[in-house]
Protein backbone atom coordinates (compact mmCIF):
# COMPACT_ATOMS: atom_id res chain seq x y z
CA UNK A 1 0.00 0.00 0.00
CA UNK A 2 1.26 3.65 -0.95
CA UNK A 3 2.00 6.29 1.55
CA UNK A 4 -1.25 8.00 0.61
CA UNK A 5 -3.33 5.76 0.68
CA UNK A 6 -2.42 4.79 3.62
CA UNK A 7 -2.37 8.39 4.70
CA UNK A 8 -6.31 8.56 3.77
CA UNK A 9 -7.20 6.02 6.45
CA UNK A 10 -7.13 7.79 10.07
CA UNK A 11 -5.69 5.01 12.57
CA UNK A 12 -7.72 3.50 15.05
CA UNK A 13 -10.96 4.05 12.72
CA UNK A 14 -13.60 3.91 15.84
CA UNK A 15 -16.97 3.15 16.77
CA UNK A 16 -19.01 6.35 17.36
CA UNK A 17 -19.34 7.92 20.31
CA UNK A 18 -15.62 6.20 21.50
CA UNK A 19 -13.02 8.08 24.07
CA UNK A 20 -10.12 8.32 21.74
CA UNK A 21 -7.17 5.97 23.64
CA UNK A 22 -4.45 8.55 25.68
CA UNK A 23 -2.47 8.62 28.77
CA UNK A 24 -3.80 6.58 31.88
CA UNK A 25 -5.15 9.20 34.49
CA UNK A 26 -1.94 8.79 36.69
CA UNK A 27 0.73 10.03 34.04
CA UNK A 28 -0.99 13.51 35.13
CA UNK A 29 2.13 14.35 36.89
CA UNK A 30 3.93 13.76 34.06
CA UNK A 31 1.99 15.52 31.45
CA UNK A 32 2.13 19.20 33.73
CA UNK A 33 5.94 18.33 33.62
CA UNK A 34 6.06 17.79 29.77
CA UNK A 35 3.23 20.66 29.85
CA UNK A 36 5.83 23.32 31.25
CA UNK A 37 9.09 22.04 30.50
CA UNK A 38 8.92 20.00 27.10
CA UNK A 39 5.21 20.74 25.04
CA UNK A 40 6.79 19.24 21.76
CA UNK A 41 7.71 16.22 23.54
CA UNK A 42 4.54 15.59 24.95
CA UNK A 43 3.04 15.97 21.87
CA UNK A 44 4.88 13.71 19.96
CA UNK A 45 4.36 11.24 22.82
CA UNK A 46 0.64 11.45 22.69
CA UNK A 47 0.64 11.05 18.91
CA UNK A 48 2.14 7.30 19.46
CA UNK A 49 -1.42 6.57 21.00
CA UNK A 50 -2.74 7.60 17.34
CA UNK A 51 -4.76 9.82 15.59
CA UNK A 52 -6.90 10.97 18.02
CA UNK A 53 -5.71 10.83 21.79
CA UNK A 54 -7.23 11.79 25.03
CA UNK A 55 -4.96 13.31 27.35
CA UNK A 56 -6.49 13.60 31.03
CA UNK A 57 -4.96 16.26 32.85
CA UNK A 58 -6.83 15.72 37.00
CA UNK A 59 -10.69 16.27 35.62
CA UNK A 60 -9.73 17.85 32.88
CA UNK A 61 -9.60 16.73 29.01
CA UNK A 62 -7.58 17.53 26.16
CA UNK A 63 -8.72 16.12 22.79
CA UNK A 64 -5.64 15.39 20.33
CA UNK A 65 -6.00 15.21 16.96
CA UNK A 66 -3.75 14.13 14.27
CA UNK A 67 -5.06 13.18 11.52
CA UNK A 68 -6.11 15.43 8.12
CA UNK A 69 -9.71 14.55 8.25
CA UNK A 70 -9.72 15.07 12.00
CA UNK A 71 -8.05 18.26 11.65
CA UNK A 72 -10.98 19.39 8.80
CA UNK A 73 -13.37 18.35 11.10
CA UNK A 74 -12.12 20.98 13.68
CA UNK A 75 -10.96 23.78 12.13
CA UNK A 76 -13.44 23.89 8.69
CA UNK A 77 -16.06 21.48 8.81
CA UNK A 78 -17.57 22.40 12.00
CA UNK A 79 -15.42 24.82 12.88
CA UNK A 80 -18.18 27.20 14.46
CA UNK A 81 -18.01 24.64 17.24
CA UNK A 82 -14.86 25.45 18.01
CA UNK A 83 -13.66 28.75 19.68
CA UNK A 84 -10.10 29.54 20.14
CA UNK A 85 -8.49 28.27 22.85
CA UNK A 86 -6.30 27.33 25.76
CA UNK A 87 -3.05 30.06 24.60
CA UNK A 88 -4.96 32.59 23.16
CA UNK A 89 -7.29 32.74 25.52
CA UNK A 90 -4.89 34.17 27.47
CA UNK A 91 -3.35 35.92 25.18
CA UNK A 92 -6.52 38.53 24.68
CA UNK A 93 -5.51 39.17 28.13
CA UNK A 94 -2.23 40.32 26.07
CA UNK A 95 -3.71 41.85 23.06
CA UNK A 96 -7.21 42.58 23.16
CA UNK A 97 -9.97 41.59 21.35
CA UNK A 98 -7.81 41.84 18.03
CA UNK A 99 -8.60 39.15 14.95
CA UNK A 100 -6.03 36.69 16.60
CA UNK A 101 -8.09 36.34 19.86
CA UNK A 102 -11.86 37.38 19.01
CA UNK A 103 -14.57 35.52 17.91
CA UNK A 104 -18.46 35.71 16.80
CA UNK A 105 -19.72 38.73 14.95
CA UNK A 106 -17.05 41.29 16.03
CA UNK A 107 -14.36 38.51 14.38
CA UNK A 108 -16.73 38.44 11.12
CA UNK A 109 -16.85 42.20 10.70
CA UNK A 110 -13.45 42.95 11.31
CA UNK A 111 -11.72 40.14 8.97
CA UNK A 112 -14.03 41.80 6.31
CA UNK A 113 -11.97 44.91 7.11
CA UNK A 114 -8.91 43.21 7.34
CA UNK A 115 -8.62 41.05 4.83
CA UNK A 116 -8.76 42.75 1.20
CA UNK A 117 -5.89 44.62 2.39
CA UNK A 118 -3.26 41.28 2.35
CA UNK A 119 -4.95 39.56 -0.80
CA UNK A 120 -2.49 38.22 -3.42
CA UNK A 121 -2.96 41.61 -5.80
CA UNK A 122 -2.59 44.01 -3.07
CA UNK A 123 0.18 42.94 -1.60
CA UNK A 124 2.26 43.53 -4.77
CA UNK A 125 2.61 46.97 -3.73
CA UNK A 126 4.28 46.16 -0.53
CA UNK A 127 6.66 44.16 -2.37
CA UNK A 128 8.85 47.17 -2.40
CA UNK A 129 9.06 47.98 1.46
CA UNK A 130 10.10 44.30 1.52
CA UNK A 131 12.90 44.84 -0.69
CA UNK A 132 14.14 47.80 0.19
CA UNK A 133 13.80 46.54 4.52
CA UNK A 134 15.62 43.83 2.69
CA UNK A 135 18.40 45.72 1.31
CA UNK A 136 19.03 47.48 4.58
CA UNK A 137 19.91 44.08 6.29
CA UNK A 138 21.70 42.49 3.61
CA UNK A 139 24.05 45.73 4.31
CA UNK A 140 24.09 45.33 7.99
CA UNK A 141 25.10 41.56 7.72
CA UNK A 142 27.74 42.60 4.93
CA UNK A 143 29.19 44.68 7.89
CA UNK A 144 29.58 42.60 9.79
CA UNK A 145 31.51 39.61 7.51
CA UNK A 146 34.22 37.97 9.13
CA UNK A 147 33.39 39.71 12.99
CA UNK A 148 32.04 37.94 15.45
CA UNK A 149 28.59 35.88 14.97
CA UNK A 150 25.51 37.54 15.16
CA UNK A 151 21.88 36.21 16.40
CA UNK A 152 19.80 35.16 13.39
CA UNK A 153 16.68 35.08 14.92
CA UNK A 154 17.28 38.88 16.56
CA UNK A 155 18.00 40.52 12.99
CA UNK A 156 15.16 38.83 11.28
CA UNK A 157 13.09 40.29 13.93
CA UNK A 158 14.01 43.39 13.46
CA UNK A 159 13.76 42.85 9.78
CA UNK A 160 10.15 41.73 10.23
CA UNK A 161 8.91 44.00 12.42
CA UNK A 162 10.82 46.67 10.17
CA UNK A 163 8.20 45.67 7.06
CA UNK A 164 5.39 45.34 9.02
CA UNK A 165 5.67 48.91 10.33
CA UNK A 166 6.58 50.09 6.63
CA UNK A 167 3.52 48.09 5.41
CA UNK A 168 1.08 47.95 7.84
CA UNK A 169 1.63 51.72 9.43
CA UNK A 170 3.83 53.20 7.39
CA UNK A 171 6.19 54.14 9.88
CA UNK A 172 9.87 52.83 10.63
CA UNK A 173 10.22 51.17 13.33
CA UNK A 174 13.67 51.04 14.12
CA UNK A 175 12.64 54.25 16.02
CA UNK A 176 11.30 52.21 18.32
CA UNK A 177 13.42 50.01 20.11
CA UNK A 178 11.82 48.77 23.05
CA UNK A 179 8.58 47.25 20.56
CA UNK A 180 10.54 44.12 20.07
CA UNK A 181 11.49 43.84 24.07
CA UNK A 182 7.91 44.65 24.69
CA UNK A 183 6.44 41.92 21.97
CA UNK A 184 8.61 39.21 24.09
CA UNK A 185 7.33 39.94 27.42
CA UNK A 186 4.11 39.86 26.68
CA UNK A 187 4.03 36.80 25.06
CA UNK A 188 6.30 35.20 27.77
CA UNK A 189 3.12 35.84 30.16
CA UNK A 190 0.37 34.44 27.45
CA UNK A 191 2.37 31.38 27.53
CA UNK A 192 3.45 31.46 31.53
CA UNK A 193 -0.52 31.58 32.07
CA UNK A 194 -1.42 29.22 29.20
CA UNK A 195 1.07 26.80 30.82
CA UNK A 196 -0.33 27.76 34.64
CA UNK A 197 -3.53 27.36 32.92
CA UNK A 198 -4.39 30.60 34.98
CA UNK A 199 -3.86 29.11 38.76
CA UNK A 200 -1.29 32.04 39.58
CA UNK A 201 -3.90 34.95 40.18
CA UNK A 202 -2.93 37.64 38.13
CA UNK A 203 -3.14 40.21 40.64
CA UNK A 204 -0.11 38.99 42.35
CA UNK A 205 3.18 41.76 42.24
CA UNK A 206 5.27 38.81 40.21
CA UNK A 207 7.67 40.27 38.53
CA UNK A 208 6.60 38.40 34.58
CA UNK A 209 2.81 40.39 35.96
CA UNK A 210 5.06 43.85 36.26
CA UNK A 211 6.87 43.19 33.00
CA UNK A 212 3.70 42.11 31.26
CA UNK A 213 1.93 45.20 32.34
CA UNK A 214 4.58 47.91 31.54
CA UNK A 215 5.38 46.00 27.70
CA UNK A 216 1.23 45.74 27.16
CA UNK A 217 1.37 50.18 28.44
CA UNK A 218 4.81 50.61 25.90
CA UNK A 219 2.80 48.85 22.98
CA UNK A 220 -0.20 50.93 23.73
CA UNK A 221 1.90 54.13 23.31
CA UNK A 222 4.29 53.50 20.79
CA UNK A 223 1.09 51.78 18.36
CA UNK A 224 -1.49 55.18 19.75
CA UNK A 225 1.29 57.21 18.49
CA UNK A 226 1.56 55.73 15.67
CA UNK A 227 -1.78 55.67 14.31
CA UNK A 228 -2.33 59.77 15.52
CA UNK A 229 0.36 60.65 13.85
CA UNK A 230 -0.85 58.79 10.79
CA UNK A 231 -4.45 60.14 11.34
CA UNK A 232 -3.47 63.22 11.42
CA UNK A 233 -2.20 62.83 7.63
CA UNK A 234 -5.06 60.71 6.50
CA UNK A 235 -5.52 59.93 2.95
CA UNK A 236 -8.09 56.85 2.75
CA UNK A 237 -6.48 54.30 0.79
CA UNK A 238 -7.19 50.52 0.79
CA UNK A 239 -4.02 49.49 2.87
CA UNK A 240 -4.71 47.70 6.28
CA UNK A 241 -4.86 51.18 8.51
CA UNK A 242 -6.82 53.11 6.01
CA UNK A 243 -9.45 50.31 6.15
CA UNK A 244 -9.30 50.06 10.11
CA UNK A 245 -9.37 53.84 10.63
CA UNK A 246 -12.50 53.68 8.48
CA UNK A 247 -13.90 51.28 9.97
CA UNK A 248 -13.49 52.56 13.62
CA UNK A 249 -14.83 55.94 12.63
CA UNK A 250 -18.42 54.00 12.51
CA UNK A 251 -17.94 52.90 16.39
CA UNK A 252 -20.33 55.25 18.41
CA UNK A 253 -18.10 55.78 21.60
CA UNK A 254 -14.56 56.89 19.93
CA UNK A 255 -12.97 55.64 23.18
CA UNK A 256 -14.14 51.82 22.05
CA UNK A 257 -13.06 52.46 18.48
CA UNK A 258 -9.69 54.09 19.45
CA UNK A 259 -8.98 50.71 22.15
CA UNK A 260 -10.28 48.48 18.52
CA UNK A 261 -7.39 50.06 16.43
CA UNK A 262 -4.89 49.51 18.52
CA UNK A 263 -5.75 46.39 19.76
CA UNK A 264 -6.14 44.84 15.89
CA UNK A 265 -2.56 46.96 15.47
CA UNK A 266 -0.98 45.03 18.26
CA UNK A 267 -2.28 41.65 16.73
CA UNK A 268 -1.18 42.23 13.13
CA UNK A 269 1.85 43.72 14.28
CA UNK A 270 2.45 40.26 16.47
CA UNK A 271 0.69 37.49 14.53
CA UNK A 272 2.91 39.05 11.37
CA UNK A 273 6.56 39.23 12.81
CA UNK A 274 7.54 36.55 15.07
CA UNK A 275 6.04 33.64 12.59
CA UNK A 276 7.82 35.18 9.45
CA UNK A 277 11.43 35.52 11.64
CA UNK A 278 11.34 32.18 12.90
CA UNK A 279 10.65 30.62 9.57
CA UNK A 280 13.82 32.77 8.61
CA UNK A 281 15.55 31.46 11.11
CA UNK A 282 14.87 28.00 10.65
CA UNK A 283 15.23 28.58 6.77
CA UNK A 284 18.70 29.91 7.62
CA UNK A 285 19.60 26.87 9.78
CA UNK A 286 18.83 23.99 7.47
CA UNK A 287 20.12 25.63 4.48
CA UNK A 288 23.65 25.77 6.41
CA UNK A 289 23.06 21.92 7.40
CA UNK A 290 21.93 21.40 3.82
CA UNK A 291 24.74 22.98 0.95
CA UNK A 292 23.23 21.07 -1.73
CA UNK A 293 20.23 22.58 -1.18
CA UNK A 294 22.16 26.18 -1.05
CA UNK A 295 23.82 25.65 -3.86
CA UNK A 296 20.27 25.15 -5.45
CA UNK A 297 18.87 28.24 -4.36
CA UNK A 298 22.30 30.31 -5.18
CA UNK A 299 21.98 28.80 -8.69
CA UNK A 300 18.07 29.94 -9.07
CA UNK A 301 18.54 33.28 -7.59
CA UNK A 302 21.55 33.86 -9.56
CA UNK A 303 19.53 32.99 -12.95
CA UNK A 304 16.43 34.92 -11.98
CA UNK A 305 18.06 37.80 -10.58
CA UNK A 306 21.43 38.56 -11.49
CA UNK A 307 22.48 41.41 -9.74
CA UNK A 308 19.26 43.41 -9.69
CA UNK A 309 17.02 43.29 -6.87
CA UNK A 310 13.52 41.63 -6.89
CA UNK A 311 10.17 43.05 -7.83
CA UNK A 312 6.95 41.16 -7.18
CA UNK A 313 6.97 39.36 -10.34
CA UNK A 314 10.34 37.07 -9.59
CA UNK A 315 7.91 35.49 -6.80
CA UNK A 316 6.98 33.02 -9.91
CA UNK A 317 10.86 32.57 -10.79
CA UNK A 318 12.12 31.70 -7.39
CA UNK A 319 10.34 28.50 -7.01
CA UNK A 320 12.94 26.76 -5.78
CA UNK A 321 13.36 29.01 -2.98
CA UNK A 322 9.47 29.08 -2.14
CA UNK A 323 10.16 25.27 -1.73
CA UNK A 324 12.61 25.65 0.67
CA UNK A 325 10.62 28.24 2.71
CA UNK A 326 7.74 25.61 2.12
CA UNK A 327 9.51 22.71 3.53
CA UNK A 328 11.14 24.37 6.89
CA UNK A 329 7.69 25.45 7.59
CA UNK A 330 6.86 21.57 7.57
CA UNK A 331 9.59 21.06 9.64
CA UNK A 332 9.53 23.97 12.01
CA UNK A 333 5.83 24.95 11.29
CA UNK A 334 6.15 28.45 13.06
CA UNK A 335 2.67 27.76 15.20
CA UNK A 336 3.04 24.32 16.20
CA UNK A 337 -0.35 24.27 17.73
CA UNK A 338 -3.61 25.21 16.96
CA UNK A 339 -6.25 25.21 20.01
CA UNK A 340 -9.72 25.35 20.67
CA UNK A 341 -12.47 24.87 22.83
CA UNK A 342 -15.57 23.10 21.92
CA UNK A 343 -18.56 24.84 22.13
CA UNK A 344 -21.26 22.06 21.91
CA UNK A 345 -20.41 18.16 22.23
CA UNK A 346 -19.23 16.62 19.18
CA UNK A 347 -17.82 13.84 17.14
CA UNK A 348 -14.55 13.82 15.64
CA UNK A 349 -13.95 10.72 13.41
CA UNK A 350 -16.42 8.82 15.37
CA UNK A 351 -14.98 10.04 19.06
CA UNK A 352 -16.88 12.06 21.38
CA UNK A 353 -15.64 15.23 22.33
CA UNK A 354 -17.94 16.65 24.85
CA UNK A 355 -18.55 20.80 25.17
CA UNK A 356 -15.71 22.83 26.69
CA UNK A 357 -13.14 20.01 25.89
CA UNK A 358 -10.07 21.84 24.87
CA UNK A 359 -9.01 20.39 21.17
CA UNK A 360 -5.39 20.55 19.98
CA UNK A 361 -4.40 20.19 16.31
CA UNK A 362 -0.99 20.16 15.98
CA UNK A 363 0.87 21.20 12.43
CA UNK A 364 4.46 20.40 14.42
CA UNK A 365 3.12 16.87 14.41
CA UNK A 366 0.97 16.58 11.75
CA UNK A 367 4.09 17.54 9.16
CA UNK A 368 5.91 14.66 10.80
CA UNK A 369 3.45 11.86 10.76
CA UNK A 370 5.26 8.82 8.57
CA UNK A 371 1.98 7.92 7.01
CA UNK A 372 1.34 11.11 5.74
CA UNK A 373 4.94 12.23 4.79
CA UNK A 374 6.83 8.75 4.55
CA UNK A 375 9.90 7.05 5.89
CA UNK A 376 12.20 10.49 5.80
CA UNK A 377 9.31 12.63 7.70
CA UNK A 378 12.32 13.97 9.68
CA UNK A 379 14.66 14.79 6.73
CA UNK A 380 14.62 18.14 5.22
CA UNK A 381 14.20 17.35 1.14
CA UNK A 382 12.43 20.99 -0.27
CA UNK A 383 11.44 18.53 -3.22
CA UNK A 384 8.35 17.25 -1.88
CA UNK A 385 7.09 21.10 -2.91
CA UNK A 386 7.85 20.66 -6.48
CA UNK A 387 4.70 21.81 -7.92
CA UNK A 388 6.01 19.99 -11.32
CA UNK A 389 6.08 17.01 -9.74
CA UNK A 390 3.07 17.41 -7.38
CA UNK A 391 3.03 14.58 -4.05
CA UNK A 392 -0.26 13.38 -3.90
CA UNK A 393 -1.38 14.09 -0.09
CA UNK A 394 -4.47 15.12 1.72
CA UNK A 395 -4.64 18.73 1.77
CA UNK A 396 -4.88 18.93 5.65
CA UNK A 397 -1.55 17.70 6.19
CA UNK A 398 0.22 20.80 5.74
CA UNK A 399 -1.63 23.36 7.37
CA UNK A 400 1.17 25.97 8.47
CA UNK A 401 -1.00 29.06 8.01
CA UNK A 402 -4.05 26.91 9.64
CA UNK A 403 -7.07 26.25 7.59
CA UNK A 404 -10.58 27.12 7.03
CA UNK A 405 -12.35 30.87 8.33
CA UNK A 406 -9.56 31.09 10.94
CA UNK A 407 -6.89 30.75 7.47
CA UNK A 408 -4.26 33.29 8.59
CA UNK A 409 -4.44 36.48 6.52
CA UNK A 410 -0.79 37.37 6.02
CA UNK A 411 0.05 34.12 4.50
CA UNK A 412 0.98 35.77 0.86
CA UNK A 413 2.90 38.23 2.93
CA UNK A 414 5.00 36.59 5.17
CA UNK A 415 5.87 33.76 2.22
CA UNK A 416 6.69 36.67 -0.26
CA UNK A 417 9.14 38.10 2.52
CA UNK A 418 10.68 34.72 3.39
CA UNK A 419 11.27 34.29 -0.15
CA UNK A 420 12.96 37.53 -0.77
CA UNK A 421 14.64 37.76 2.10
CA UNK A 422 15.80 34.03 1.88
CA UNK A 423 16.98 34.97 -1.95
CA UNK A 424 18.83 38.38 -1.23
CA UNK A 425 20.70 37.06 1.79
CA UNK A 426 22.07 33.53 -0.20
CA UNK A 427 22.98 35.56 -3.19
CA UNK A 428 25.45 37.71 -1.47
CA UNK A 429 26.85 35.81 2.15
CA UNK A 430 27.30 32.67 3.58
CA UNK A 431 25.62 31.74 7.32
CA UNK A 432 26.94 29.38 9.17
CA UNK A 433 25.94 28.43 12.08
CA UNK A 434 28.78 28.45 15.59
CA UNK A 435 30.26 25.44 15.90
CA UNK A 436 28.72 22.94 19.29
CA UNK A 437 26.03 25.97 19.34
CA UNK A 438 23.01 22.89 19.76
CA UNK A 439 19.70 24.18 17.73
CA UNK A 440 16.49 23.10 19.94
CA UNK A 441 12.98 24.16 19.51
CA UNK A 442 11.22 26.22 22.25
CA UNK A 443 7.79 25.81 21.27
CA UNK A 444 6.51 29.24 22.85
CA UNK A 445 3.76 31.09 21.08
CA UNK A 446 5.53 30.79 18.01
CA UNK A 447 8.00 27.55 17.15
CA UNK A 448 11.35 29.91 18.61
CA UNK A 449 15.13 28.60 18.33
CA UNK A 450 16.20 28.38 22.35
CA UNK A 451 18.77 30.98 22.88
CA UNK A 452 18.80 32.24 19.34
CA UNK A 453 20.50 31.83 16.53
CA UNK A 454 24.04 32.55 16.26
CA UNK A 455 25.91 32.51 12.90
CA UNK A 456 29.22 33.36 11.11
CA UNK A 457 28.46 35.72 8.42
CA UNK A 458 31.18 35.58 5.05
CA UNK A 459 30.81 36.61 1.83
CA UNK A 460 29.04 33.96 -0.62
CA UNK A 461 32.22 32.36 -2.68
C1 LIG B 1 5.30 32.64 7.68
C2 LIG B 1 4.55 33.45 8.31
C3 LIG B 1 3.24 33.14 9.00
C4 LIG B 1 2.76 31.95 9.50
C5 LIG B 1 3.42 30.60 9.47
C6 LIG B 1 1.45 32.23 10.06
C7 LIG B 1 0.61 31.26 10.62
C8 LIG B 1 -0.67 31.50 11.06
C9 LIG B 1 -1.59 30.50 11.52
C10 LIG B 1 -1.30 29.01 11.64
C11 LIG B 1 -2.75 31.11 11.85
C12 LIG B 1 -4.04 30.42 12.34
C13 LIG B 1 -4.11 30.35 13.84
C14 LIG B 1 -5.32 29.54 14.31
O1 LIG B 1 -6.10 29.04 13.52
O2 LIG B 1 -5.46 29.43 15.55
C15 LIG B 1 -2.57 32.52 11.62
C16 LIG B 1 -3.51 33.48 11.84
C17 LIG B 1 -3.30 34.81 11.68
N1 LIG B 1 -2.20 35.41 11.09
FE1 LIG B 1 -0.56 34.47 10.41
N2 LIG B 1 1.18 33.56 9.91
C18 LIG B 1 2.23 34.15 9.25
C19 LIG B 1 2.35 35.47 8.87
C20 LIG B 1 1.42 36.45 9.14
C21 LIG B 1 1.53 37.83 8.75
C22 LIG B 1 2.67 38.43 7.93
C23 LIG B 1 0.43 38.47 9.28
C24 LIG B 1 0.00 39.91 9.21
C25 LIG B 1 0.60 40.89 8.81
C26 LIG B 1 -0.37 37.47 9.97
C27 LIG B 1 -1.55 37.73 10.62
C28 LIG B 1 -2.39 36.76 11.11
C29 LIG B 1 -3.68 37.07 11.73
C30 LIG B 1 -4.26 38.45 11.96
C31 LIG B 1 -4.25 35.84 12.08
C32 LIG B 1 -5.61 35.61 12.73
C33 LIG B 1 -6.64 35.38 11.65
C34 LIG B 1 -8.03 35.12 12.19
O3 LIG B 1 -8.18 34.46 13.21
O4 LIG B 1 -8.96 35.58 11.53
N3 LIG B 1 0.26 36.26 9.85
N4 LIG B 1 -1.30 32.74 11.12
Amino acid sequence: MSTTERAGTPRRAAAAGRVPPGPRWTATPSLIKMLAMDRLGMMTTAARYGDAVRLAIGPKSMYFFNHPDYAKHVLTDNSDNYHKGVGLKQARRALGEGLLTSEGDLWRKQRKVVQPAFQHKRISRQADAVVEEAGKLVARLRARAGGPPVDVVQEMTGLTLGVLGRTLLDADLSAHGSIGRAFEAVQDQAMFEMVSQGVVPMWLPLPKQLRFRRARRELERIVGALVSERGARFDAGDDALSRLILSVRRETDPKVGRQRLRDELVTLLLAGHETTASTLGWSFYLLDRHPEVLGRVRAEVTEVLGDRVPVFEDLHGLVYTGMVVQEAMRLYPPVWLLSRIAQADDEVGGYHVPAGSDVLVSPYTMHRHRELWGDSAEEFDPDRFDPDNPQARPRFAYIPFGAGPRFCVGNHLGMMEATFVLAMVVRELRLTTVPGHRVVPEPMLSLRIRGGLPMTIRPAT
